[in-house]
């Protein structure tokens, strides 16, 4: 089921402009063939339009899918999404038993905002704080530009649900004060790290305009260590490529969505830390 959306502009103004050059079928893994990987990762791979999208969440769990909401002018750019409750405490176990942590998920493509406003979340509610991909770095030695260039973006994909899974497996956090887990743009695109992401969190997917992003990729200076191509596109279609591609997953993936366009990273904290603490959906 969609969520209702305000202020959510991923696609916008990118409808048919930006064809892709070449077009592949993303695999179930969100990886390309390998057969049609080249060494140069600015060169290895174009987009699709046609990716898989993993039904998986209606498919188990039809009964929990709700109509979504928008609430009220203070949190006016937030749409939520269908899953019965969140973790911050007020989780319904019955429903959703295996749920035990405390523990807000950050997902989003790159430049949403997911490390800069997930250190503020912690920071301010005392909680802890992951970067998923400062923890690949951290376990491969290497920058994520390295990883890809030395070894490829299957092998970062096996890490990153390697890293997902450690961390997932924590029992951390309380209600007062979450872990809070950024994750990597990409994260979303393999089943098995959305069951885990569902299972094992309250998931708030950042969003911003394809402008937005690409403003915000070519401005940030860990972009050349942390961003490597994942198409031969230029910039400004790879992202209106990939988000397209990958929109269905963010949505299936989320309990809820939140614009950043024109707010602050430090509006856009306060606006999670209002939801996670709030312990419900407010249109209940
Ligand atoms: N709400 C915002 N308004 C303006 N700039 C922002 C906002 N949020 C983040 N930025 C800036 O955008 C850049 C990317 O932010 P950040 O690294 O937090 O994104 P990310 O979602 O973690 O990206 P990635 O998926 O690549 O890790 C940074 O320079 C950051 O300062
Ligand atoms: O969108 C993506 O696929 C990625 C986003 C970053 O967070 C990193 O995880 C990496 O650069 C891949
Ligand atoms: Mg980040």
């Amino acid at each position: 089921m969609k969520p209702v959306e305000k202020n959510f502009a991923w696609n916008r103004g990118f409808p048919s402009v930006f064809r892709p050059r070449k077009v592949q079928t993303m695999a179930s893994d969100g990886c390309y063939p390998e057969s049609d990987r080249r060494p140069n990762p600015r060169s290895r791979r174009s987009v699709s339009h046609g990716g898989t999208v993993h039904r998986r969440r209606t498919e188990r769990w039809p009964a929990t899918r709700r109509p979504v909401e928008t609430i009220g002018s203070a949190l006016a750019a937030v749409s939520f999404v269908s899953r019965p409750k969140h973790s911050s405490g007020k989780r319904n176990r019955e429903q959703q038993p295996s749920m035990t942590s405390h523990r807000i998920y950050l997902i989003g493509y790159r430049g949403t905002g997911k490390t800069t406003v997930g250190k503020m979340i912690a920071e301010q509610t005392g909680g802890t704080f992951v970067d998923l991909d400062a923890e690949i770095e951290r376990i491969s030695n290497q920058t994520i530009q390295e990883i890809f260039r030395d070894s490829g973006e299957a092998v970062f994909r096996d890490r990153e649900t390697e890293c997902l899974t450690t961390v997932a497996a924590d029992q951390v956090g309380t209600a007062d004060a979450p872990q809070v887990v950024s994750l990597g743009g990409g994260v979303i695109l393999r089943p098995q790290n959305r069951v885990v992401i569902e299972e094992t969190g309250w998931c708030v997917c950042l969003t911003a305009a394809a402008k937005t992003l690409v403003d915000r990729i070519s401005q940030d200076r860990t972009t050349s260590d942390k961003r490597p191509a994942l198409t031969d596109l230029s910039p400004e279609q790879e992202v209106a490529h990939l988000l397209s591609e990958r929109d269905p997953l963010y949505r299936e993936a989320a309990d809820v969505l939140i614009s950043t366009d024109g707010k602050t990273p430090q509006a856009v904290a306060e606006e999670i830390i209002h939801c996670w603490q709030s312990g419900d959906d407010p249109a209940n």
